[in-house]
């Protein structure tokens, strides 16, 4: 009988390595697709933009400001920015009370401005609001036809405009206050929730927001939230929902307290004293000389009732540079003889304890920063600003002017005044001690977008605040995706590992190790 021949053939394996090249091949492909969808998917879609434009009809000039933002994330906060600023040639709406029509054509250019940043096809989406500040109200105190004639005429023009028409109107002062702290605070991020950090409000000043201090030419305005004291005035008080939020806000806005008009006070009140319309100026540079008419000084509503019956019609004005003496003579503007409440600025005016950084902009930046006091990081101290300031006013006047070629000399020579002026008006005015002074930081710009009201003002009237925070997942939608592949991956690898470990082939007892 033939014995059963034993033939050549091998043992079978179980997994012979061709297929664990297999598998491996397909497992590495599979994971490199993982990673390749989860990158693709995640790539930012071209952006769908949105624009708003707002101009800001100051007493001094109108301002043309174009803002952007990422259409699906209009609620988030922070994430509006300007793009462009338009400076309207000539004077404030305000001053066009003899030829109104000329108001509505001084914007013109500005709009061409905005019509070639915002694409043609979004122009008639755009909205476009214009706000009237102080100037605008005292015209409207002194002549209230005249002011809407002034009025109708840049709605005219905007009307004619491609964009989406929104309103033109004088805003209040109480609005300019809360649009301006609106403003400076949503773009410092301080309205962000932040996460697991919102369990930890100690980590924040009590309201975690910033003050806002704004200086135009006809009014002035103080804005921030009290530590827990009552705001003592119902006129003084506001309150927000924002983000999920509440905020009682404290504002004043003082009209004529403006440095333009500030400056007509001061020297009203000197004229009283002038027997010949000489007057020896301490708020200007020695050597500088102005003649103006008494009558153009009256002419202002802020000035009207102290008009008297002058023995002469002009004022020759001389300055000396003496800011000691300026000081006393600014001094007499603030009348702090009564004070209805715990604690006043002046007029008789509530304002409760100053209370955690203030951001100071429009004319405090502007007369700051000339001064060259905004450029270093930390707040330069009370004390040496007071000196340059003084150590400014002091110098003469055909110095100034031949170091300064390009400055207008009408803004140029008052620099010396508004200067005395921002420091009587925050250290006397609002009680700004030397220590409470290093919390003010002086503001041009916040990232691209000019501090003021107007930012805050079209945010509020597109309803761009919510009051509540909008819900939000833990995580970005990239992170998710990211998160999910990396967890998958794991989890394969530890499986497999188990396989390996407590089952472990024979092919790898045998065929492979
Ligand atoms: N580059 C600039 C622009 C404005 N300014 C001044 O800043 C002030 C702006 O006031 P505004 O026109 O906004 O007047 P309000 O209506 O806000 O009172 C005016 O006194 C201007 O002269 C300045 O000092 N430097
Ligand atoms: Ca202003």
């Amino acid at each position: 009988m033939d014995e059963p021949k034993v033939t050549g053939t091998k043992p079978r394996t179980c997994c012979p390595r061709k297929s664990l090249l297999i598998l491996g091949f397909l497992f590495a492909s599979a994971a490199i697709a993982l990673v390749a969808m989860a990158v693709t998917q995640n790539k930012p879609l071209p952006k769908n933009i949105k624009y708003g434009i707002v101009l800001d009809a100051g007493s001094s000039h109108t301002n043309l400001y174009v803002y952007e933002w990422p259409a699906e994330k209009e609620n988030d906060t922070g994430v509006v920015h300007q793009v462009e600023v338009c400076t309207v040639q000539g004077s404030g709406i305000s001053g066009y009370s003899k030829d109104p029509d000329e108001a509505g054509l001084s914007l013109q250019n500005c709009i061409k401005r905005a019509q070639e940043m915002v694409p043609e096809q979004q122009h008639r989406d755009t909205p476009v609001y214009l706000g009237a500040t102080a100037g605008m109200r005292l015209l409207s105190l002194q002549n209230r036809s005249v002011a809407d004639r002034v009025l109708s005429a840049v709605e005219n023009m905007l009307r004619s405009s491609p964009f989406d028409f929104q309103g033109a109107r004088v805003i209040s002062g109480q609005e300019e206050g809360a649009y301006g702290w609106i403003t400076i605070n949503y773009l410092l991020g301080n309205f962000k929730q932040t996460g697991w950090l919102d369990f930890l409000p100690h980590l924040q000043s009590s309201s975690g927001t910033s003050g806002a201090l704004d200086l135009g030419g006809a009014s002035t305005q103080i804005t921030f939230v009290p530590d827990h004291e009552p705001i003592e005035s119902q006129e003084n008080s506001l309150h927000f929902r924002l983000y999920g939020k509440s905020y009682n806000v404290y504002t004043h806005s003082f009209l004529c307290y403006g440095k333009d008009q500030a400056l007509r006070l001061k020297l009203a009140g000197d004229l009283q004293s002038t027997q010949n319309g000489s007057l020896l100026d301490p708020c200007f540079h020695p050597g500088y000389f102005r003649v103006m008419n008494t009558s153009d000084l009256y002419t202002s509503p802020c000035t009207a009732n102290g008009e008297q019956q002058l023995p002469f019609r002009r004022l020759h004005l001389q300055g000396n540079g003496d800011y000691q003496v300026c000081r006393k003579a600014i001094q007499k503007i603030f009348n702090t003889s009564h004070c209805p409440y715990s604690s006043c600025s002046f007029n008789g005016i509530f304002l409760p304890p100053l209370q955690g950084k203030f951001g100071a902009f429009s004319a405090f930046y502007f007369v700051m920063n000339f001064l060259n006091l905004t450029t270093e990081k930390s707040p330069v101290p009370l004390n040496r600003v007071t000196s340059t300031v003084q150590r400014f006013c002091s110098r003469p006047w055909n110095e100034v002017k031949a170091e300064f070629p390009n400055i207008k000399e009408k803004y140029l020579s008052e620099y010396c005044f508004s200067g005395a002026y921002i420091l009587s008006l925050l250290e006397n005015g609002y009680g700004f001690t030397a220590e409470k002074w290093q919390n003010i930081q002086f503001l041009g710009k916040i990232g691209s977008s000019d501090a003021g009201w107007t930012l805050g003002y079209m945010l509020n009237l597109t309803n761009m605040i919510p009051a509540e925070k909008p819900p939000t997942r833990p995580l970005s939608h990239a992170s998710y995706v990211g998160l999910m592949v990396f967890c998958s991956l794991v989890l394969v690898a530890v499986l497999l590992l188990g396989c390996f470990i407590f089952h472990k082939p024979k092919c790898l007892q045998k065929g492979l190790i």
